[in-house]
C-alpha cells in the first residue's frame, strides 16, 4: 500500500504517520506557496490601509482536495508570509484557525461555504476586531470597517474556492470530506449565495470604494478651496497694504519734512487695512512718527529699533520684510504681525513705514472665510501660529507641531497627526511664506463609508434571510411531491392531492406521472400475487388436512390406525386418570384369520374385517367411544365413562354379533368368531397408558390360549 493509499483509506488526522507523509508536504508546501505569493504581491487595496487577500482561496481548496494535513502546511506558509508582507502578525492567527475551525464543520457534515461563514460570524471577525484593537489601537471606524472587509473579503475567497471546487474534474475534486450529500434546500441556498449574493456584495463593494472615494474628492476640493481662499485674501491683504505702505515710504522718501511725514501718516491711516500702528523710523532705527504711542523707550527717551530683527532685516535687504509673529505690550500682549517698507533714496536706506497687524483681527478675519466643518492653521516661517481656529488666542504664536501620519480609511488626502488627533490636511504658502493649514475631522469621509458599510451588511443579511427561506420555499415546493409518493407508495391509492402537489415543473410532473402510473401497476400486481398466495395456501391447508387424515386412518376400514388410536385415546385416558372415570381398553381379534385367508383368498379376508370394523363402529356410536384398527386383524377399542358391566355387555353384544353374521363367498356360508381381552379400570388409577393396552392383550391371549370366541376380562 502506497503513501497515497493509506491517506485515501484512513480518516484525516487520525494518523500521526500521514501527517508527515511527503504528498501532503508537497502539496501543502505547494497551495502555501501560491497562496502566500498572492497575498503578498496581489494584494487588492480597498480602504485606506485596508487591503484584500485572496491567498487563502489555495489554502481551502487544498483542505477541500488533500484535507487537514496538506492544509496545515499550507496555512502556516502562506499566513506566515502574509503577515511579514502586510506587517499584521495576528492574521496568522485569524487564517490558521480558520482552516481548523473549517475542517472540524466540514466533518460535522457542514459545506465549505457554510463553514467559512460561520466562522466569520462566531470566531473570525470578532477575534480579528479584539486583536487589531489590542495591536495597533486604531480608532472604532476603522476596526469596524476592517472587521467587516475582512469578512466579506473571507466571503469572496471561499466563493471562489466553491466555485472552482465544482469545476474541477471529478478526480481532483472528490471531496477529501465523505459527508452524506447535502439537503437540496442548502444546495439552492448556496447556489442563490454563490450566483446572486455574492456577485451583489462585491458590486456593493466597488460602489461603496466609489462613493468613498468621491467623498474624499469633494472633501479635498472644499478643503483646497479654503485654503486658496484664505491664502488668496491674506495675500490680498498684505499686498495691499504692502502697496499703500509703499506710497508712504515713496512720500517720505521724496519729502523728509514733518508735513510729508504727518500727511503720510494721514495717507497709511486712511487706505491701510487692518493696520493697528503705522510707524515711521530713520535710518538709525530711531522711531520719528507714530500713530499711536509705544511704551517702551530707551534711556534717551526715544524708542530705538536699532537691534530689532525687522529693522536690521529691512535695512539690509532694502526690501518689504514681513515679520514673524511676537507679543506686544502695546497691543494688550496680544500677538502681532509687522509688514516693513524700507525708505529708499536712490540706492539709500534712509528709514522704514512699518505697519502691525493685530493677530486677533486677522484670526476674526478668516474665521469669516473658512467653512465651519473645517478648522484652520496659519503659520509663519519659523512654525509658530498667527491665527487658528484650533487654539486659544492666548496660545497664538505658539508652535504648530503635527507629524504626518496615515489614516487606514483615507485614501489620497493627506492626513497628520496633531495633539494625537488624525485630521485631513491641505495646505499652501502665502506672501511671506506663511503656510496656511485647513484640517478636517476624517470622519467627514468615514462616517458616510461606515454608513454604507452598515447598510451593506443590512443588506446582505436580508439577503441571506430572504434566500434561505426562498431555498426552503422552493426545495419544499420540489422535495413534498416526491416526499408524498414515497411516504404513499405502500398504500393502495395515490392520493389526488400528490397530483396537485406535483405540478411544480415539468421534470416534477413526468416523474409523479411516471411513479403513479407504476405504483397502480405493482398495486395490480400484488393484488393479483395475494390472490395466487391465498388461494394456494388455502389449497394447501386443504391437503394438509387431507395428508393428516390419511396418516390418522386406516385405509381400509376407515378407523384410526394405531398411531391414531393411541392420539385420541391418550387425551381421553389422561382425562379419565385425573377425573378418576371408570374405563376399559379393549382388544378384539379375529379368530383363525389366517384360514379364512387361506380358505377364501385374501379379499375375502379383508371383507371379513371391513365387516368387523362396522360392526364395531355400529356398537361404539359414542362421543367418547375410540375405535381403531391396531393391526391386522385385531381392532381397539376404549370406552370410558358410565359403569364398567355396560362395557363388558357391549363387548358381549359384538362378538354374539360378529359370531352370528354369516357371510358370502361364493354361494357359502362362511361364519367367524372374535376373541376379546379387557382391562377396565375402575379404582386403580395409577397406570400407564400403554400398561393398560398391556394388561388388555394380556387377556386378549388369554382368551386366545383358552380356546377363542372369548371375552377375558381384568379390573382394576
Ligand atoms: N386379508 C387380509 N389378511 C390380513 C390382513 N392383515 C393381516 N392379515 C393376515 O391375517 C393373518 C393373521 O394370522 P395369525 O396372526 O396367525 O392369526 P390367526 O390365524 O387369526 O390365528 P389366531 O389369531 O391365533 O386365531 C395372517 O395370515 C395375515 O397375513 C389384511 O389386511 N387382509
Amino acid at each position: 500500500m502506497n503513501d497515497r493509499e493509506i491517506i485515501a483509506r484512513k480518516k484525516p488526522g487520525t494518523s500521526s504517520l500521514t501527517f508527515f507523509a511527503v504528498p501532503n508536504l508537497l502539496f501543502g508546501l505547494n497551495f502555501g506557496v501560491l497562496g502566500g505569493m498572492t497575498n503578498a504581491f496581489l494584494g487588492v487595496p480597498f480602504f485606506g490601509s485596508v487591503t484584500l487577500y485572496f491567498g487563502q482561496f489555495f489554502v481551502l481548496l487544498c483542505l477541500t482536495v488533500r484535507g487537514i494535513n496538506s492544509a496545515i502546511f499550507a496555512v502556516a506558509i502562506s499566513s506566515l508570509v502574509t503577515a511579514i508582507s502586510a506587517n499584521e502578525p495576528y492574521l496568522i492567527i485569524i487564517f490558521a484557525l480558520e482552516v481548523l475551525v473549517v475542517h472540524a464543520l466540514l466533518h460535522r457534515g457542514f459545506f465549505l461555504f457554510q463553514a467559512v461563514v460561520y466562522y466569520w460570524i462566531i470566531l473570525g471577525a470578532p477575534l480579528l476586531l479584539t486583536l487589531t484593537a489590542l495591536t495597533s489601537g486604531a480608532e472604532h471606524d476603522v476596526l469596524f470597517v476592517n472587521g467587516a472587509t475582512r469578512a466579506l473579503n473571507a466571503l469572496m475567497y471561499v466563493t471562489a474556492a466553491a466555485l472552482f471546487h465544482w469545476f474541477l474534474p471529478t478526480k481532483l475534486s472528490r471531496n477529501h470530506y465523505q459527508n452524506p450529500p447535502p439537503k437540496l434546500a442548502s444546495m439552492i441556498f448556496s447556489l442563490c449565495l454563490l450566483t446572486v449574493t455574492l456577485p451583489a456584495l462585491l458590486i456593493a463593494l466597488i460602489f461603496i470604494n466609489q462613493a468613498a472615494n468621491q467623498t474624499e474628492q469633494v472633501i479635498a476640493q472644499k478643503m483646497q478651496a479654503n485654503v486658496f481662499e484664505i491664502s488668496a485674501n491674506i495675500n490680498n491683504l498684505l499686498n495691499q497694504n504692502i502697496s499703500n505702505l509703499h506710497t508712504v515710504a515713496n512720500l517720505i522718501s521724496l519729502n523728509k519734512n514733518q508735513n510729508a511725514l504727518q500727511l503720510g501718516l494721514l495717507v497709511a491711516k486712511s487706505n491701510l487695512q487692518m493696520i493697528e500702528r503705522t510707524s515711521i523710523y530713520n535710518k538709525d532705527g530711531v522711531l520719528i512718527l507714530t500713530s499711536k504711542p509705544y511704551t517702551m523707550k530707551n534711556v534717551h527717551g526715544y524708542y530705538s529699533a536699532k537691534d530689532k530683527e525687522f529693522f536690521n532685516h529691512t535695512r539690509s535687504s532694502k526690501d518689504v520684510y514681513i515679520s514673524d509673529a511676537s507679543f506686544n505690550k502695546d497691543f494688550e500682549d496680544t500677538p502681532i504681525i509687522t509688514i516693513n517698507i524700507p525708505i529708499n533714496s536712490g540706492n539709500e536706506f534712509e528709514g522704514l513705514v512699518q505697519g502691525t497687524i493685530k493677530l486677533t483681527e486677522l484670526d476674526d478675519l478668516i474665521d469669516n472665510i473658512v467653512d465651519k466643518e473645517f478648522s484652520y492653521v496659519i503659520t509663519d516661517t519659523r512654525n509658530r501660529t498667527i491665527a487658528s481656529s484650533m487654539i486659544d488666542n492666548t496660545l497664538l504664536v505658539s508652535n504648530f507641531d503635527f507629524e504626518q501620519t496615515e489614516h487606514d480609511l483615507i485614501n489620497s488626502i493627506s492626513t497628520i497627526l496633531y495633539k494625537n488627533v488624525s485630521y485631513l490636511h491641505e495646505q499652501t504658502t502665502t506672501k511671506g511664506d506663511w503656510t496656511v493649514s485647513v484640517l478636517s475631522d476624517p470622519k467627514l469621509v468615514t462616517t458616510p463609508l461606515i454608513r454604507h458599510f452598515y447598510f451593506l451588511l443590512l443588506f446582505a443579511c436580508l439577503l441571506i434571510l430572504a434566500f434561505s427561506v426562498v431555498a426552503k420555499h422552493l426545495a419544499k415546493k420540489i422535495t413534498r411531491p416526491l416526499e408524498e409518493i414515497a411516504e404513499h407508495y405502500p398504500n393502495t391509492k395515490v392520493h389526488p392531492q400528490i397530483i396537485e402537489d406535483s405540478k411544480v415543473s415539468d421534470e416534477i410532473v413526468k416523474l409523479t406521472n411516471t411513479l403513479v402510473s407504476s405504483h397502480a401497476v405493482m398495486n395490480d400486481f400484488q393484488q393479483q400475487l395475494k390472490e395466487q398466495v391465498d388461494n394456494k395456501t388455502r389449497q394447501l391447508k386443504q391437503l394438509n388436512k387431507e395428508l393428516y387424515s390419511l396418516a390418522q386412518k386406516d385405509g381400509l376400514t376407515q378407523l384410526l390406525n394405531r398411531s391414531g388410536f393411541n392420539r385420541f385415546a391418550l387425551t381421553s385416558y389422561r382425562n379419565c386418570i385425573r377425573n378418576h372415570l371408570p374405563m376399559s381398553m379393549i382388544l378384539v381379534d379375529i379368530d383363525h384369520f389366517k384360514k379364512i385367508n387361506d380358505s377364501y383368498g385374501h379379499p375375502f379376508g379383508d371383507k371379513c374385517i371391513t365387516t368387523v370394523a362396522k360392526i364395531l363402529q355400529k356398537h361404539c356410536k359414542r362421543d367418547t367411544d375410540i375405535i381403531g384398527r391396531f393391526g391386522g386383524e385385531e381392532f381397539i377399542l376404549m370406552v370410558v365413562g358410565g359403569e364398567i358391566s355396560e362395557h363388558h355387555t357391549r363387548v358381549k353384544l359384538i362378538t354374539d354379533t360378529i359370531r352370528s353374521i354369516e357371510l358370502n363367498h361364493k354361494n357359502q356360508i362362511v361364519k367367524m368368531t372374535v376373541s376379546a381381552g379387557i382391562c377396565s379400570i375402575v379404582e386403580d388409577f395409577t397406570s400407564d397408558f400403554d400398561a393398560l393396552i398391556k394388561y388388555a392383550d394380556e387377556q386378549l391371549y388369554l382368551s386366545k390360549r383358552t380356546g377363542r370366541d372369548k371375552t377375558s376380562i381384568l379390573v382394576r
